[in-house]
This record gives structure tokens, C-alpha cells and sequence, in this order.
């Protein structure tokens, strides 16, 4: 019997991660040709390995560390290919996927409580409420994971029980950003004690948010993060793309797509990751629904004398119209995970000749790019991209175009 129909062999890892028999059996943990025994256990194959990470399957922050780059790589195509596929379509040419390397992602969410007699802080467990207390991760960059262990010390300190933490971490260019909410110092004591925290562990920014927004407690120097030489201001609770190389990797096949464009429209544009990266010679409108990340992204843009418009904008509500569209002769749009209904069925009605979409879920992109296509858009090509190594999370960059006639 072959592989293909043996329906004891796994075939392939379906988007949230358990393997698939071929008569349709879902397995957690399993990696492509992996077999199941007659008792029901699992005979791993070629292409399972051994998970890097202790905490692997308790944390919920990688699930596919199982499987070798091959399969993790073919997830990720598979992913994006199938989601397509669902709506009856297909790229013109299909890139091979960038996979974002480990210990390369700049940003993490973790939680913290008294949990029994133990404190913990960590990722969430998978499928629970559980914390797991990080001993080791294989996905954080090492300058984030280095404030774990100080961290746990302190929080344990001030921890009350029953009370959950949570801590936003963000590698920016004058070191760790630092979020801690749900928490207030309630005594000069726990000021005096935070400030110290963050100048012993030279954090870039430490902010405590009990509610009411971030409040900054610590900040040397202002906090930054630099796109393409520019340097931008980086307000508490932005959007930053979560690698360096996975960025480096969004941005190239963004600008295959624009090329040399001299007027662009940036939609859903945050702090300018796209923005920024395109040239001096071309004319950017970017539109932002937080007005925190559009005024930075503008303050930003005067000093460095750059033709960058700016707009803050509801793209939900308020979606540029064809008209407005027409006058562009790209147009990237990266909304959140959601998708861009609305935005995308008025550039389905519009000429713009070039749009750049960049998407961080399959499934959105797919029914978002099916209106473009039934509208007379070709989808010409599609980089995938895994940011979030060994998640099940895929992003990716296509590039749309339509001719005059169309
Ligand atoms: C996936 S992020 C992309 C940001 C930016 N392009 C980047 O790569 O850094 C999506 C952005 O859409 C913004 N956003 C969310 N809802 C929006 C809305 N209704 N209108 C406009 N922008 C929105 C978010 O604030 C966020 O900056």
C-alpha cells in the first residue's frame, strides 16, 4: 500500500497543527509520514524531531516544534495554497516561504500570578488557563529573555493572589520595552522598587496599566524603533512586525510589487514599516486607525523631509472610495487579522493598477482576494511568510494587478 493511502500514515499537518491520516484522523503531535500502531501509538518518521524546548506541548507558544524545516516549511505553503484554494483560486507564481530563524522575534505576551505556592510567569499553557513558568524559549530573542528571570523576582514581590499579570515585552532600539498590566504600584516603596528594577536590567521603558492605559514609570530616553534608517517614535500598544528578518522579508516583496510607483497609497500603515521603506522619490499617503502610531509615523516623516501624507482614519467605517483610490498608482494594505472587507470591495470597484496586500491570516486574505479577482484583479504572485516560527500563525505578501481594460 502506498503512503498516500495508507490510512495509518500521517499525509500532512492541517492549520491548527494536528496531523491528518488519510482517511481523515486528526493527530496531535504528529509530523508528515509518521505512523500509527495498531495499538494507536505513534511510530515517528523522517520528519519528526525532537522538540528544542522543554515546555514544549504544556506552552502555548509553539506547537509545531516537532517537525523538521521541510514539513514546517510545507505547513506554511499549504496553509496559504489551501486557503486559496477554498475560494477557487491560485497565484500566478508562488514563492518559496521565508521562515523567521529562533530567537528572532522582538516581541512577547506573557502572564503572571501566584499559582498554588508557586509564582509563575510565562506564556500561556496550550489549550488552558495554566501559566508555564519559563525556564527556557526558543522563539524570544535573547535580550527578552534575559529580563525573564529578574522579572519573575520582582513581580513575585509585589504579587498578590488570584490576581493575574500580564507583561507586554518589546525589543526596541534602546533595549526592552516593558509593560506590566493589571498592576499598580500602590506605595512609594513599589515606585521606588520599579525604578530600580528597570535601571538594574537598563530597560528601555517601563510602563504599568491598571486600567486606565499605560502609564510610564521609567524611560531614560525616548523609545524608538528605526525603519530604514528613519527613526520613529513608539507609542505603548503599537503594531511592530515580529522579527527583524521576517520584516526585511514583508518589505522586499512589497517593494517587487510597487516598484518604483511615484504615488502610494499605505493603508492600515501603523508606525511605516511600508512607509519608510519606500523610496525618497515616491509620494506615500499612509492611513492609520490609531492615533497614537499615525501621529509618530508623521513626526517622523517631517523630520526626515520625507513626501509622506498622513491620515488618521477609521478603514472600517470609512474606506477610501474609488475615487480617492484612482489617484494612486499602488496601493499596499495590511490589515489586522480580520481582513479588509469593506476597504477591498471598494478597490475591487476602483483602476488602481498595483495592490500590495499583506495579510497575517490565510483564511481573511483568501475571501478578501476572491472580491478582487471576481472585480478583474490578477493575483500574480504570493510570497509566503512564517514570522511566528512553530505556530500555526502564517503570514504573507501578494501582489495584485489590473490592467485598464479589466
Ligand atoms: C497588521 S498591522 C500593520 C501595521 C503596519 N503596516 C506594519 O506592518 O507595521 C494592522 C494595523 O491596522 C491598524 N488598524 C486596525 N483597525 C483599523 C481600522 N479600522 N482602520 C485603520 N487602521 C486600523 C492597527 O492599528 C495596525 O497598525
Amino acid at each position: 500500500m502506498s503512503t498516500e493511502t495508507d490510512p495509518n500514515v500521517i499525509l500532512r499537518v492541517a492549520a491548527k497543527g494536528d496531523g491528518v491520516t488519510a482517511d481523515g484522523r486528526h493527530v496531535a503531535f504528529s509530523a508528515p509520514l509518521d505512523r500509527l500502531s495498531e495499538e494507536g501509538g505513534l511510530i515517528k518518521g523522517p520528519h519528526h524531531v525532537d522538540p528544542p524546548c522543554q515546555h514544549f506541548k504544556e506552552c502555548g507558544g509553539c506547537s509545531l516544534q516537532h517537525l523538521d524545516h521541510e514539513s514546517y516549511v510545507q505547513f506554511v505553503v499549504d496553509r496559504v495554497v489551501y486557503a486559496l484554494e477554498g475560494q477557487g483560486l491560485s497565484a500566478g507564481t508562488l514563492y518559496p516561504p521565508q521562515i523567521s530563524k529562533p530567537k528572532s522575534r522582538i516581541r512577547a505576551s506573557l502572564r503572571a500570578a501566584m499559582m498554588g505556592k508557586s509564582f509563575k510567569l510565562g506564556f500561556s499553557g496550550a489549550g488552558s488557563h495554566r501559566i508555564v513558568d519559563l525556564k527556557q524559549c526558543e522563539i524570544m530573542r535573547p535580550e527578552l529573555f534575559a529580563v525573564i528571570g529578574p522579572l519573575r523576582d520582582f513581580l513575585k514581590s509585589v504579587a498578590r493572589r488570584k490576581h493575574d499579570m500580564n507583561v507586554e515585552m518589546t525589543l526596541a532600539d534602546q533595549g526592552v520595552d516593558l509593560c506590566i498590566k493589571n498592576y499598580e504600584p500602590d506605595s512609594l516603596k513599589q515606585r521606588e522598587a520599579l525604578a530600580a528594577f528597570a535601571s538594574s536590567n537598563a530597560l528601555a521603558r517601563l510602563s504599568v496599566d491598571n486600567g486606565f492605559g499605560p502609564e510610564t514609570q521609567w524611560e531614560p530616553e525616548p523609545v524608538t524603533v528605526t525603519f530604514n534608517g528613519i527613526s520613529v517614535a513608539l507609542p505603548h500598544n503599537s503594531f511592530l512586525q515580529p522579527t527583524g528578518d521576517g520584516k526585511a522579508a514583508l518589505v522586499a516583496a512589497m517593494l517587487e510589487t510597487v516598484g518604483d510607483t511615484k504615488l502610494v497609497a499605505d493603508l492600515f500603515a501603523g508606525l511605516g514599516t511600508f512607509t519608510f521603506a519606500l523610496g525618497d522619490n515616491q509620494k506615500v499617503y499612509a492611513a492609520e486607525g490609531s492615533r497614537d502610531a499615525i501621529g509618530a509615523l508623521k513626526m517622523a516623516a517631517n523630520l526626515a523631509g520625507r513626501q509622506i501624507f498622513t491620515e488618521h482614519r477609521d478603514l472600517f467605517r470609512r474606506p477610501l472610495s474609488p475615487e480617492e483610490l484612482n489617484r494612486f498608482g499602488a496601493v499596499i494594505l495590511d490589515p489586522p487579522r480580520a481582513g479588509a472587507r469593506d476597504q477591498v470591495a471598494q478597490i475591487a470597484q476602483s483602476e488602481v493598477p498595483k495592490v500590495c496586500y499583506i495579510s497575517c491570516n490565510p483564511a481573511s486574505f483568501a475571501r478578501d482576494a476572491k472580491q478582487l479577482c471576481d472585480a478583474g484583479y490578477k493575483l500574480d504572485a504570493l510570497w509566503p511568510v512564517g514570522q511566528f516560527l512553530w505556530s500555526t500563525h502564517v503570514e504573507l505578501v501578494s501582489s495584485f494587478t489590473k490592467t485598464s481594460a479589466g
